[in-house]
């Protein structure tokens, strides 16, 4: 479980209480500037919070930064690019809190490279790359952090905006991964501005405006008034194979 009392980040964030599944796929949604970015900065304790936050039982205010880098990851949506590394260099940054690269670790990468289809990049320079290759680099450095098969303590997956970028192809495949981690028992949370991908991918759904709570439960929680309540977008709810499928009006 996940359990937050009058968490808060000033001026970010107004105090939230919830309880939550720690399992699964959580979805933030909410427009611009109502706070996801913040909630999942502060959720990895890398933005200090007021209130109380616990995951599976444990304050995470307790974690050391050593102990919560091999229990959490987090994919900001603005990261420190590293330019000047190879592709192969900065997946290995994520295998730093791990005690560095490990033949395990280096087949871990090596699988996760094949899934997000950047084995042809490794060799190349980060800097070099286009926005959604970069992110894709990015996105395997992260996974391979709490990789479930090199990392026994992993548990968190915090992922703000892993979409931006990529194309649908490749959308889809970072979404099926996700499923996979979830179904072996990873948390994962990440922000998305696509309404009908959140609804399809995830089981819980959190919605924030101007820093508030305005919504959260499964997915048959988002309706359209819930959606013009948060984006101000009037839309129809259609189904197609038994699967909500909202477009607007
Ligand atoms: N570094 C910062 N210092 C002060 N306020 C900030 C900072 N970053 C964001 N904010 C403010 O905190 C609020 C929440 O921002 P946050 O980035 O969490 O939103 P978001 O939902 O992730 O937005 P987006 O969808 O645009 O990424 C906004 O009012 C924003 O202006």
């Amino acid at each position: 479980m996940l359990s937050l009392s009058e968490f808060a980040i000033p001026g970010r964030l107004q105090p939230m209480s919830l309880t939550l599944p720690a399992e699964g796929i959580t979805a933030l949604l909410g427009p611009n500037g109502s706070g996801k970015s913040s909630l999942l900065l502060g959720l990895a304790n890398l933005l200090p919070f007021s209130g109380e936050a616990r995951f599976a039982g444990q304050d995470l205010r307790r974690w050391s930064m050593a102990a919560a880098a091999c229990q959490r990851t987090l994919l900001p949506q603005r990261g420190e690019a590293p330019l000047a590394l190879a592709c192969h260099q900065v997946i290995a940054l994520g295998a730093a809190p791990l005690g560095g690269m490990s033949p395990a670790l280096i087949r871990a990468a090596g699988e996760l490279s094949e899934r997000l289809e950047v084995t042809g990049l490794l060799a190349r320079s980060f800097g070099q790359l286009s926005g959604g290759e970069q992110q894709r680099v990015l996105l395997v450095k992260t996974l391979l952090q709490i990789w479930p098969a090199t990392n026994p303590a992993a548990r968190w997956l915090l992922l703000d905006e892993p979409l931006t970028g990529l194309d649908w192809h490749h959308q889809l495949q970072l979404l099926t991964l996700l499923e996979e981690l979830a179904a072996g028992g990873l948390a994962v949370w990440l922000s998305l501005h696509d309404v009908n991908l959140a609804v399809r991918h995830a089981q819980q759904i959190l919605c924030l405006k101007n820093g508030r709570l305005l919504g959260r439960g499964g997915v048959e929680s988002v309706d359209e008034g819930l959606i013009q309540a948060l984006y101000g977008v009037k839309t129809e709810r259609l189904l197609h194979q038994g699967r909500p499928l909202f477009v607007s009006r």
